[in-house]
């Protein structure tokens, strides 16, 4: 689990994050979403230590990462995964090169057991047999894969991702989201996602924390955000009418008012479902 407390961010005289508190737990997709803007980046930079943060604490299963001495956090570190936008492959490297490169730099496993290690997460992510092609050579689902692939091979108990459907078509996109919740699932990993896409939101925000100008506005489910009653929530994430529709189709369906089988034919006007409060409201 990771505990932010009070988290506070500025550069110069501009505060950006403003005591931010939420928990992040193991096995679930953790989504940060929120306008452009909002600092969703810099939370995710001060949680991996690419920013200090100005006050608060950041606590990795119950260590203290804001109060570690640079080797300390060098420790915790090892047991982050990160993707970044782009995938971020080295590009005059191999998919395997590029996988075996953090084994290369936290292990001394021997090199049979570092090609053991690539193979596993090459399977895991479905592109077994891919080894020596270059990231010019795949598609951008491909290298996201590539990009899971090695940020899943030292095992790491807490996932970074930012952005991870940038760029790829609404199919591909939601099987990189699947991806991702299995392997949060099966492996218990702590997975912080920074996304603009409503899909995922949807199909995987097992958590979902929204910012707006550096404050967590909202936090609740999948399920809870469609009966949120958060108006600036409503308005960034409900934001066409499509949208909207599609919102009020799953309050019927998750009320119950439309049958699983989606058999509309008996659905009246006076069918309208009770609105049910979201518990952080
Ligand atoms: N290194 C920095 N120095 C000064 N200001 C910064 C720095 N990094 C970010 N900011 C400012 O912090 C604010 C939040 O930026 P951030 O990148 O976290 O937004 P975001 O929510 O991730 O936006 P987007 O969805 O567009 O990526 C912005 O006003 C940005 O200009």
């Amino acid at each position: 689990m990771i505990e932010v407390k009070n988290l506070r961010k500025g550069f110069a005289d501009k505060t950006i994050l403003k005591d931010v508190s939420v928990n992040m737990l193991p096995g679930q997709c953790n989504l940060i979403i929120g306008s452009s803007g909002s600092g969703k980046t810099v939370f995710m930079k001060c949680l991996v230590g690419l920013f200090q943060p100005d006050s608060g604490d950041i606590i990795y299963d119950g260590k203290n990462f804001t109060k570690m001495s640079v080797d300390q956090k060098k420790e915790i570190r090892k047991e982050i995964g990160m993707l970044f936008q782009g995938s971020a492959l080295f590009s005059s490297m191999t998919v395997e090169e590029n996988i075996i490169f953090p084994l290369d730099m936290f292990t001394r496993d021997s090199r049979k057991q570092k090609m053991d290690r690539v193979n596993e997460v090459l399977n895991r992510v479905n592109l077994e047999g891919a080894n020596k092609k270059f990231p010019a050579e795949l598609s951008g689902g491909m290298m996201k894969r590539v990009g899971i692939a090695r940020a899943i091979v030292l095992n790491p108990k807490y996932l970074f991702v930012d952005e991870p459907n940038s760029g790829l078509d609404p199919q591909t996109s939601g099987l990189i989201d699947q991806l991702i919740k299995e392997i949060t699932e099966e492996y218990k990993i702590t997975t912080i996602v920074n996304t603009h896409d409503m899909n995922s939101v949807m199909e995987i925000g097992d958590h979902i924390i929204y910012m707006y100008q550096g404050e967590k506005e909202w936090e609740g489910n999948n399920k809870e955000i469609i009966f949120s009653k958060n108006q600036r929530l409503n308005e960034f994430i409900f934001a066409s009418e499509f949208l909207r529709d599609a919102k009020d189709m799953r309050m019927l369906e998750e009320t119950g008012k439309i049958a699983n089988d989606r058999n509309m034919e008996d659905l009246t006007h006076d069918d309208a479902p009770e609105l049910v409060p979201s518990p952080s409201e």
